[in-house]
């Protein structure tokens, strides 16, 4: 059971984007210091990065050329995401890794990555939400008409923005109810929503390990611990739902799962799409993009966006490989 949430004053909550526990029952974790930063690269004052590996981090028309007409996208929607030539590097070697990345994604959207491993789309969707590891170098982010530059990896999981991790952590001593209810209080005291007790959220989130095949005993479980990469899988997914983000970013959620759990995890993020939030994947398979099926496909080579499409991208990198969608 959640223990009871304790003084804000003396502790902060862990969000997606920032999932440290506490080691102490009943005490909410302490976020460790995600405020140093290091000089910025090329001179961008409004540049923000969080240099501390401690601090790990939770959260489209997209062209080489950007004289290319963009796909046709809103249509009265609201904008949610809008990155524009966005350039990173790696903090602790200057490394280069995202080279120009544009992507412009709608309330409602469910938009795919693909790409050739090692293009860069796992470094996209973490510099997205704030991972310390990369300091971004150029060009803009804003997430509901906000600077995601200027906001912490908190404040953006905070915001409405959710990442699932290829290798999401494990978080010893803390429970997996704990973790949940902290996180999703804080995202209701952002939203102005009075927080629930242990009880109300315990009827909150039941219905939704329904949703997702999961026995009652996970939420008593500590975060990951001895969990299979299956049910890490499931587990961030249960995350996703209870937190419930205008954008899900899912990195390979479908990797190392069975076909009966990919079926489970994709019911579950369609489950959750509504005509106001929206989802970025990122896979290497059809399989996936054949549950949760995407308006567009991206196609990431060498640090940026080359290529959008709809689902005939997926269709033909699967028959041809990536020399039949690539641009280079
Ligand atoms: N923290 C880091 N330290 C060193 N190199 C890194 C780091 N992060 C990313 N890289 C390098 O950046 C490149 C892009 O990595 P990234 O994980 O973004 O690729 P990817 O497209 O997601 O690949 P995959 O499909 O294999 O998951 C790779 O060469 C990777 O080794």
């Amino acid at each position: 059971m959640a223990s009871a949430p304790p003084s804000l004053s003396t502790a902060r909550p862990p969000t997606a984007a920032s999932p440290h526990g506490d080691r102490r029952r009943g005490a909410l974790p302490p976020l460790p210091s995600c405020g140093a930063r290091p000089p910025s690269r090329g001179g961008l004052r409004a540049l923000r990065s969080v240099p501390l590996r401690r601090c790990a981090v939770r959260a489209a028309l997209s062209t080489a050329d950007r004289s290319a007409a963009p796909v046709e996208s809103g249509g009265g929607k609201e904008l949610l995401l809008e990155v524009r030539d966005l350039t990173a590097v790696i903090a602790e070697t200057g490394q280069e890794i995202l080279k120009g990345v544009d992507l412009t994604i709608y309330e409602g959207e469910v938009h795919a990555i693909m790409g050739k491993n090692g293009s860069g789309k796992s470094t996209f969707a973490k510099v997205l939400v704030g991972h310390p590891d990369y300091e971004v170098t150029g060009g803009s982010m804003m997430f509901k008409g906000e600077n995601l530059l200027e906001m912490e990896p908190e404040d953006r999981s905070l915001a409405g923005l959710f990442m699932s991790f290829q290798s999401p952590i494990e978080i010893p001593g803390v429970s997996n109810a704990d973790f949940l209810n902290m996180a999703y209080n804080a995202r209701r005291r952002k939203l102005n929503q009075p927080e629930l007790s242990p009880i109300e959220f315990w009827a909150y989130v039941y219905p939704k390990l329904d949703l997702l095949n999961m026995k009652a005993d996970f939420l008593n479980r500590n975060v990951n611990e001895g969990f299979s990469g299956g049910e890490r899988k499931r587990n961030e997914i249960l995350q996703l739902a209870v937190l419930g983000a205008e954008l899900a970013i899912l990195d390979e959620i479908d990797s190392g799962l069975d076909v009966d759990a990919l079926r489970d995890v994709a019911k579950a993020v369609n489950g959750l799409l509504t005509p106001k939030n929206s989802v970025l994947m990122i896979t290497h398979y059809l399989r996936l993009l054949e549950f949760i099926e995407p308006r567009y496909i991206h196609v990431m080579e060498n640090g940026k966006i080359v290529k959008t499409g709809d689902i005939s991208i997926a269709k033909t990198l699967e028959k041809e490989g990536f020399k039949g969608v690539s641009e280079m």
